[in-house]
C-alpha cells in the first residue's frame, strides 16, 4: 500500500506545524519554557504543533487513535500561554478558533496503543529548539506493530527540509518550502573505510552516554569526532548519507530510562527505506507494538550497513564484558 492519503494529510499538517514553530521562534524574541514534571522543557510551539498536527488528523481519520508528547492539562491553568498558543495556531487556520479548540486539539494526542495508531513528537529537541539550534516535528502511523509512513520536519536543516517515507516505497527528501522536486535518498552504502566513518550523537549528555559511544566508536575503528546535534534530525543525516552512525546509549544516570515511541518510529522508517538498519544496543527490533515507551529495548543505534552494525553490536558485548569484569576485580 502506498497511504497516498494519510501521506498527503499528515505531510500538510506538519508543515503547518513547522511554520508555526518558525514563526514562534522568529517573532518572540524571548522563547519562554515551562517545566514539565519530568523537568524537561516544553514551550507553546511545542504546543501548538500537536494542536495543528492532532487536529488534521482527526478531521481525516476520526477513529485513528494519536499517541502524543503533550498533555493540554499541564496549561489548563496557565491563560497567558494559552492565548499566545491559540495566536500562533489561528495564523495557520481559515475558520475562527478559541483556546477551548486548541486545547480539545492537544488532547486528541492522548490515545492509546492500538490495531492502527499515530506518534507525534510536535518539536522533538525542544532544547535545540531553544537554544536556536536544530529540532524536528515527528510523525509515524503504525499498523500491526509496524511503522507503514513516517514524515519528519527539520526547519532549521539547510534552508529547511522535509523526509518522508513509506513502507516499500522508498525514502524521500524536499525542500520544506516545496520550490524543489523530491529526492529519493539512500545511505551511504560502501563507506568501510573507518577514516572516513563519522557517528551522530545527542547534544545533552544526560540523554546518552558521550563517553561509552566515544570508546565504542573508538574500539570500532573510527578516529573522526563525533557531530553533536539535537532531534531526529540525526536520523535524517543517516538516511540521507551524511554520516554512517548515530549512536544513542543510556545516560549513566538513568540506565533505567526507557525510549518513547514518538522519539523514534519517523526515524526508523526514513532510516530503513533509505537502506539503513536500526536496531537496540542489544541487536534487537525497537518495539511499537504495545506501550508508549519502548520498556525492552535499551538504547538505539542506526547504520547505514548490515556489516557495520553487526560489528558494532559485537563491540557493545565486548566492551560491557570488560567494564563487568574489571569491576569485579
Ligand atoms: N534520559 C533520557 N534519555 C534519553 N532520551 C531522553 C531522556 N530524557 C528525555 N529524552 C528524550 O530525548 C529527546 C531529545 O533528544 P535529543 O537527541 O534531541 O537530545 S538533545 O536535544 O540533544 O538534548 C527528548 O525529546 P523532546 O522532549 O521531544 O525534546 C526526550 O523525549
Ligand atoms: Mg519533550
Ligand atoms: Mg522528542
Ligand atoms: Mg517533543
Amino acid at each position: 500500500m502506498s497511504y497516498d492519503k494519510e501521506k498527503q494529510v499528515a505531510t500538510a499538517a506538519c508543515l503547518k506545524a513547522a511554520k508555526l514553530c518558525e514563526k514562534v521562534r522568529k517573532t518572540l524574541s524571548d522563547v519562554k519554557s515551562m517545566l514539565k514534571d519530568d523537568k524537561s522543557p516544553v514551550t507553546i510551539a511545542d504546543y501548538g504543533s500537536q494542536a495543528l498536527i492532532c487536529h488534521g488528523l482527526k478531521e481525516n481519520f476520526p477513529d485513528d487513535p494519536i499517541i502524543a508528547e503533550e498533555n493540554a492539562g499541564d496549561i489548563k491553568e496557565m491563560s497567558e500561554q494559552r492565548r499566545l498558543i491559540t495566536h500562533y495556531v489561528q495564523q495557520q487556520c481559515k475558520d475562527k478558533i478559541s483556546d477551548e479548540d486548541v486545547l480539545r486539539w492537544i488532547d486528541y494526542g492522548r490515545g492509546n496503543i492500538a490495531h492502527r495508531y499515530w506518534t507525534l513528537d510536535p518539536i522533538d529537541g525542544t532544547k535545540g529548539y531553544l537554544r536556536g539550534d536544530q529540532y524536528a516535528i515527528a510523525l509515524a502511523l503504525v499498523i500491526g506493530g509496524q511503522i507503514v509512513l513516517g514524515i519528519i520536519a527539520c526547519p532549521a536543516l539547510d534552508e529547511g527540509m522535509i523526509f518522508w517515507a513509506v513502507r516499500n516505497h522508498g525514502a524521500y527528501r524536499q525542500d520544506i518550502e516545496q520550490q524543489t522536486y523530491p529526492v529519493r535518498i539512500k545511505t551511504i552504502q560502501n563507506d568501510f573505510d573507518r577514516s572516513q566513518l563519522q557517528y551522530v550523537e545527542s547534544i545533552e549528555n544526560t540523554l546518552c552516554d558521550h563517553e561509552k559511544q566515544d570508546k565504542v566508536a573508538q574500539l570500532l575503528g573510527i578516529s573522526t569526532p563525533s557531530i553533536r546535534l539535537d532531534s531526529m534530525t540525526k536520523y535524517c543525516l543517516v538516511a540521507s548519507g551524511k554520516v554512517g552512525l548515530y549512536l544513542r546509549f543510556p545516560s549513566p544516570n538513568k540506565v533505567d530510562y526507557r525510549e518513547n515511541i514518538w522519539d523514534h518510529a519517523a526515524g526508523v522508517i526514513v532510516v530503513e527505506e533509505s537502506g539503513g538498519y536500526v536496531t537496540d544496543m542489544d541487536g534487537k527490533e525497537l518495539n511499537f507494538h504495545d506501550n508508549i515507551k519502548m520498556l525492552n529495548n535499551r538504547g538505539v543505534i542506526v547504520s547505514n550497513n548490515i556489516t557495520i552494525h553487526q560489528q558494532l553490536l559485537h563491540v557493545i558485548k565486548q566492551y560491557e564484558q570488560s567494564k563487568r569484569e574489571s569491576s569485579v576485580d
